[in-house]
């Protein structure tokens, strides 16, 4: 499989490392940054980087585009005039609304790895980075089947899990459990560094919690200045939400609130079991049989309301039959009762399934 990638730093170099490695891909790259491109080829990243954007995607299957969040519409409408029809399009971006917003082209689809580091570069690149990982996907309606079907089977031999959402979800919940973070990790840094050193006239030492909660503090601000803007209501929402909870403790803490303290602290910890559970969340795999007319946007629709109703599309195949008027979809849902839900909701679309 010939695969480019644009934008050769840590999650770039890693798809190509992962991709080279696991599925044997020819891999082309391009990266505007000097030295870049025989760093990553030393490093096994890439065969070969090429001289411009437009040769690196010349004659590729798939193309990932892995720049900063700012740079991708530019950047995805460059290299969707210069490749052919049967070639899919993704990009890596941790924001999603202004990719997809950018572009109806029935060749791309939004994509966003969680899987990651707060380093930055392609020295700092690894094959395994997203083994297990979860890999959102943002289709439209109007991205063509066999396409998605190649990027979630890609995906898939790369070691992610591919998750469908949609965009605005995607940014909403990811303002939560990665942006704000981010935000805090920055924060508590500044506190311990500025406040406590007035008073005492000197750093302080720092525990494993702080490190645990400040690991991230500071990463790289090549792609974070970007998405804190990209995501910049999702997240301002969130800063409010947590100043609220912050005077709501701060409240328990005035009135010297024993149980209210305990409570507070007992719900965190049931709050966290909870994620960790859904995290963990398998069971037996049950394969779907679907059957629907060969429409544009027919595949990227059911991928969509399953991933609206949190079921997740373990693997995915396509069977078009003779006349190419209809075909068959296989899809594979991990655990009963998610299984159960998905027919539900393909029965609600209208199309016939059947369990294999
Ligand atoms: N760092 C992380 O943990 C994760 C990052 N992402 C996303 O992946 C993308 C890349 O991030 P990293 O690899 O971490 O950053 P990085 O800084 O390691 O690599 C970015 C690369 O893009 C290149 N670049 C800059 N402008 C470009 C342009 N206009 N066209 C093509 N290439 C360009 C840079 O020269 C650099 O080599 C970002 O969109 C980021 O939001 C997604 C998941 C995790
Ligand atoms: O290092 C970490 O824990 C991260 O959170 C990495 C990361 C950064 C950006 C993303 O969009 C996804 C993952």
């Amino acid at each position: 499989m010939r695969i480019s990638i644009i934008g050769v730093g840590l999650i770039g170099g890693s798809v190509g490392l992962a991709a080279r490695e696991r599925l044997g891909a020819d891999v082309t790259g391009w990266d505007p940054s000097p030295g870049v491109l025989d760093a990553a080829c030393g490093l096994g990243a890439l065969d070969r980087g090429a001289a411009s954007l437009e040769e690196a995607v010349d004659g590729a299957e798939a193309v990932f585009v892995a720049a900063p969040v700012g740079a991708l519409p530019a950047t995805i409408a460059r290299v969707l005039a210069a490749i052919c029809d049967d070639c899919v399009v993704t990009d890596v971006g941790s924001t999603k609304r202004s990719v997809v917003a950018a572009t109806s082209d029935p060749r791309f689809v939004g994509g966003h790895p969680l899987a990651g580091a707060e380093t930055a570069g392609v020295e700092h690149a690894r094959a395994d980075l997203f083994q297990d990982a979860t890999w959102y996907l943002t289709p439209t309606g109007s991205a063509t089947g066999t396409l998605l079907e190649r990027l979630h089977r890609l995906l898939r031999t790369l070691g992610a899990k591919p998750t469908v959402i949609d965009a605005a979800t995607h940014d909403t919940m990811l303002a939560a459990v990665s942006h704000l973070p981010h935000v805090t990790a920055n924060v508590l840094v500044a506190q311990a560094a500025r406040a406590l050193e007035e008073e005492s006239e000197q750093l302080p030492a720092t525990g494993p919690s702080f490190r645990d909660a400040t690991r991230v503090a500071g990463a790289n601000s090549g792609i974070w200045t970007d998405i804190y803007l990209a995501n910049r209501d999702a997240l301002i929402e969130r800063i409010d939400d947590t100043v609220r909870r912050l005077e709501e403790f701060r409240a328990l803490l005035v009135a010297a609130d024993a149980d209210g303290v305990t409570a507070w602290n007992e719900a965190a910890r049931e709050d966290r079991r909870r994620l960790l559970e859904a995290q963990l969340a398998g069971g037996t795999v049950h394969e779907l049989r679907i059957s629907v007319p060969d429409e544009p946007g027919v595949i990227a629709r059911l991928a969509l309301e399953l991933g609206r109703a949190g079921v997740n599309i373990n693997d995915m195949a396509l069977y078009p039959a003779p006349s190419r008027a209809e075909g068959v979809v296989a899809l594979w849902i991990a655990g009963d009762e998610p299984a159960r839900r998905a027919e539900q909701l393909v029965e609600e679309l209208g199309f016939p399934v059947a369990r294999a």
